[in-house]
């Protein structure tokens, strides 16, 4: 059932509390409450999903960020960008940021994988291991023009009974497409084409694949939590109520001190849930280390210099923030195909097609390409990424939706093997401020030489033929940017964030002196407590996050199951 508010609820006691009803969080809740005889909480602070327009339009996804779907956070003054502050969007809302994000969808690479199994000690987060649950994710559907996708993908390795519905865009957008599939084959070498980048190798050019499946955002929240499943009895799904704190039991074992009480606010009062089995942390990479210092969780040091008593001494916690960076470019097009946005009738026609059938442009995710490179072999740094399946930068080519005067073309670059390290801290002792969160972008030089390959990539892209006579010019403040020098102060002065925070509560082998959990997920020194979301990743997966988290969920599932079925 789902609850609207905290006082609808009436039972206090479940087998387990999941606290945030994300994109990890409802794939947990999912999946446990298929055992009958668990009783299961999701408490989350948001509003339900249900009739929210812009989540389920896919082409509107731009829409959902700075409204109250939106924890509006906002980073720290950073360092390297002349104290410039950047606007850091969090999902809320059922569903989380599955629910508010653009909808890439890639898997990240073997590399990925197989060095998550190594610095944790657990091959089980291999990629070999790992991939039973991307495919138990994904429900893969053809897109809804119907056109003949073969070339556009690799048939044999999707999932086409998961949950998730994942597709290629449900209408190409011609001749921008073409011409971008037409220069990378011209070009090669970088740009080769790849036929599909949930392969393993995140490397070239290849259609790009989201959880647009059917026409529509498919989220956690309408994947994981439709309503035949939050029909079941034993499963509980709490909206608008927020998680302060975890509390102690009395009782401590020698797994260290039990953590077993949820402390929540909803219509402005306070309550505790008690979870018999377990707690499942899964608030994100920014709110579940936030949860976890309030309770006295984290560096006890730092704690108690903002009057929080230490419980737990965990000093890895919000330390090991990653993110990656992003950059845009635009360009002057010489084009006459149709921008629904800077046309009312238009864009009315395609409301009215999406709803009489879930086709046409609105049914798409912003572009239909992606495109991955790696800078040559003799870098004047330690090699950043896993390995030779994987990128260091990332570019999304698509036409500007916003209205210009002009027709235009914009190049979102990603950095995808950041070294740049930042931190999750907090300078209160009330729950309701906002943690400091200080992604410390392009601290390092090898995140700045990346930027600046990309940038030069972007330009010999867009000098192929195949763009003869389409891109006309490149526009400011990219433009005239040519020299080192120069590009430095486009990268620092213009860098914003591809919203991929993780790391925050880092996996690492049992018993390790760092790291925040244990490669089962379960906390360190302390029993009862697991967090699963993107912040136990140990290094962020070199491409879109999502897959990743569904599957980090998915296999969270499977270990808790086990833990308590035995
Ligand atoms: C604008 C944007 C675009 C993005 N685009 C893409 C993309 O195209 N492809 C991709 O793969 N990734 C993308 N991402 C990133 C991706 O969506 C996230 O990495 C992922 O959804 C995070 O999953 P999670 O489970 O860790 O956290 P979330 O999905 O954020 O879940 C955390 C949940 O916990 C709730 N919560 C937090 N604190 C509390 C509390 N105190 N009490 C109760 N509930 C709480 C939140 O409201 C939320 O529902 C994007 C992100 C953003 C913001």
């Amino acid at each position: 059932a789902v609850y609207q508010q905290l006082s609808d609820l009436k039972q206090d006691r479940f087998d387990f509390v999941v606290v945030g009803g994300g994109t990890a969080g409802a794939v947990v809740a999912s999946r446990l409450s298929e055992v009958e005889k668990f009783q299961v909480l999701v408490i989350e602070a948001g509003p339900s999903n249900e009739g929210v327009l812009n989540s389920q339009v896919p082409l509107l996804a731009f829409d959902i960020q700075h409204t109250p779907y939106d924890w509006n956070f906002t980073t720290t003054p950073q360092k390297f960008a002349n104290g410039r502050t950047v606007s850091y969007s969090r999902g809320f809302m059922l569903g989380g940021t599955s629910s508010t994000d653009l909808m890439v969808f890639t898997r990240g690479t073997t590399d990925d994988y197989d060095r998550w199994a190594r610095v944790t000690g657990d091959p089980g987060w291999s990629w070999d291991q790992m991939f039973p649950y991307f495919i138990k994710n994904e429900r893969f559907m053809p897109p809804t023009d119907g056109r003949n996708i073969t070339g556009e993908y690799d048939p044999t390795i999707h999932g086409y009974d998961g949950m998730t519905r994942v597709s290629l865009v449900n209408e190409v957008q011609n001749p921008f497409e073409s011409n971008v599939f037409a220069a990378a084959d011209e070009l090669g070498g970088n740009f080769q084409f790849n036929l599909d980048m949930n392969n393993g190798t995140l490397l070239g050019t290849a259609w790009v694949q989201g959880t647009n499946g059917g026409g529509e955002r498919s989220s956690s929240a309408t994947a994981y939590l439709t309503r035949q499943i939050l029909g079941r009895k034993n499963l509980h799904v709490l909206l608008n109520t927020r998680t302060t704190r975890i509390q102690r039991s009395k009782t401590s074992s020698s797994d260290g001190p039990e953590f077993d009480k949820v402390e929540v606010v909803g219509n402005g009062w306070p309550r505790l849930f008690r979870a018999t089995k377990e707690v499942i942390l899964s608030a994100g990479s920014i709110g579940s280390p936030h949860i976890l210092f309030h309770s006295g969780i984290g560096d006890a040091q730092e704690l108690e210099s903002v009057g929080i008593k230490p419980r737990v001494n965990l000093p890895s916690l919000g330390k090991n923030l990653t993110d990656h960076p992003f950059l845009l470019m635009v360009f002057e097009a010489n084009t006459t195909e149709p921008n629904i946005f800077a046309n009312s009738t238009l864009l009315a026609e395609a409301f009215e097609e999406w709803n009489s059938s879930r086709t046409g442009p609105l049914a798409n995710i912003p572009s239909a390409n992606i495109i991955y490179g790696r800078l040559p072999t003799n870098l004047p740094f330690d090699d950043p990424s896993p390995g030779p399946n994987t990128g260091h930068w990332e570019l999304v080519l698509s036409l500007n939706r916003r209205p210009t005067a002009t027709p235009q073309v914009i190049a979102a670059i990603s950095i995808v093997s950041p070294t740049s390290r930042g931190t999750l801290t907090i300078n209160s002792s009330d729950p309701f401020d906002s943690p400091l969160i200080d992604p410390t972008f392009f601290a390092t030089p090898g995140d700045i030489a990346i930027a600046r390959d990309a940038v030069r990539n972007v330009r010999k892209f867009f000098a192929a033929k195949s763009w003869e006579g389409y891109i006309t010019s490149e526009t400011p403040p990219s433009a005239g940017a040519d020299s080192d020098d120069e590009l430095d102060a486009f990268i620092s002065g213009n860098f914003t964030t591809t919203w991929h925070p993780g790391c925050t509560a880092m996996m690492s082998p049992k018993g390790a002196d760092y790291g925040v959990v244990d490669p089962d997920l379960k906390v360190k020194g302390i029993r009862g407590l697991r967090i699963v979301d993107a912040s136990v990743m140990p290094f962020l997966i070199s491409g879109h996050l999502l897959a990743g988290i569904y599957a980090i969920g998915e296999r969270a599932a499977d270990m808790i199951k086990q833990d308590w079925m035995s």
